[in-house]
């Protein structure tokens, strides 16, 4: 049976960016790769940077419960081709349970492979005492074989201490790698596997989204204002955009703790500036 592997963690810890490096290092393994995005639109099949077709996205929602029906068909596909491939990778969103989503893919009929949970090492802590989201990110870490601590330019050496001290006690069976920019290998995937337990919760309270939309292009020092004038409850922002001092070129837009980041990507403009705004707690 073919594997299937979930790549799981909070919002903004850097999921796509494991993703990429998979798929930049896969030198002629046969992977279907299944991409899902919290917000209404999909930002993460944007900047996932494949030459071919076989990354589906799932835009919409969370595929771990709302949108499972998605996930279900989106497996059923995946299923036909199952004999040509050797590895199938989720990327779940980054409110999602991880064990779920193993949960449907047993269903249909794919083998259990090895969980990777990808930490921010800057917000980890602070997140899993927040009493909106910390218990999807406990909830996530729990589910974890692998745990990859990602981020680690962005905090010093006695945080490191202090990470590996608090995950030995909340994730005590994962395996635990640290990185910058997720530089890991497909050897992230190997190993043994653990049959997910437990049964669904539900974290979508504890998350709300909104998309900003704007006619392209727009003003790059007003839309950096904009941003940077979300107040404190906003845990993720991320788009694809075109600037007006740019117009040829997509940027991607992205907040996760404090900074905004700006990327020129190899790619055209979009049509439309769409921006997802995803926030903690009640609406
Ligand atoms: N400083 C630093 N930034 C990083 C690192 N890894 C990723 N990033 C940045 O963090 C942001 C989020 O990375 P993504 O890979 O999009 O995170 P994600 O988990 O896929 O995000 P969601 O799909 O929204 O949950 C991007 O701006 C990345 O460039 C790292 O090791 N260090």
């Amino acid at each position: 049976m073919t594997p299937l592997h979930v790549i799981g963690g909070y919002l903004g810890s850097g999921k796509t960016t494991l993703v990429n490096r998979l798929l930049a290092s896969a030198d002629g393994r046969r992977v279907a790769v299944l991409v899902n995005d919290f917000g209404d639109i999909d930002v993460d099949g944007a900047l996932i940077t494949s030459a071919d077709d076989d990354v589906i996205s799932l835009a919409n929602g969370c595929v771990c419960c709302s949108l499972a029906d998605g996930l279900v068909e989106a497996f059923a596909v995946v299923r036909e081709r199952a004999d040509d491939l050797d590895r199938v990778v989720v990327e779940a969103s980054g409110v999602a349970d991880p064990a779920s989503i193993v949960r449907f893919g047993v269903a249909a009929g794919f083998a259990v492979g090895r969980v990777v949970v990808v930490v921010d090492a800057e917000t980890v802590r602070r997140r899993a005492t927040d009493r909106y989201v910390g218990d999807t990110v406990l909830r996530q870490l729990e589910a974890a074989d692998v745990c990859v601590v990602n981020k680690v330019d962005l905090v010093d050496a006695a945080e490191i201490v202090r990470l590996h001290d608090w995950l030995a006690e909340t994730a005590p069976d994962a395996d635990v790698i640290e990185t910058v920019r997720c530089d890991l290998g497909w050897a992230v995937l190997d190993g043994d596997a653990t049959e997910p337990g437990g049964s669904g919760f539900d974290h979508h309270d504890a998350h709300s989204t909104r998309t900003l939309e704007y006619d392209a292009p727009v003003d790059r020092a007003w839309l950096v204002a904009e941003l940077e004038g979300l107040p404190d409850t906003v845990v993720r922002v991320k788009g694809v955009v075109a600037f007006t001092d740019d117009p040829d070129r997509a940027w991607s837009v992205q907040r996760v703790g404090g900074g905004l980041d700006l990327e020129r990507l190899d790619i055209r403009p979009p049509e439309r500036t769409r921006i997802v705004v995803i926030a903690a707690g009640p609406q």
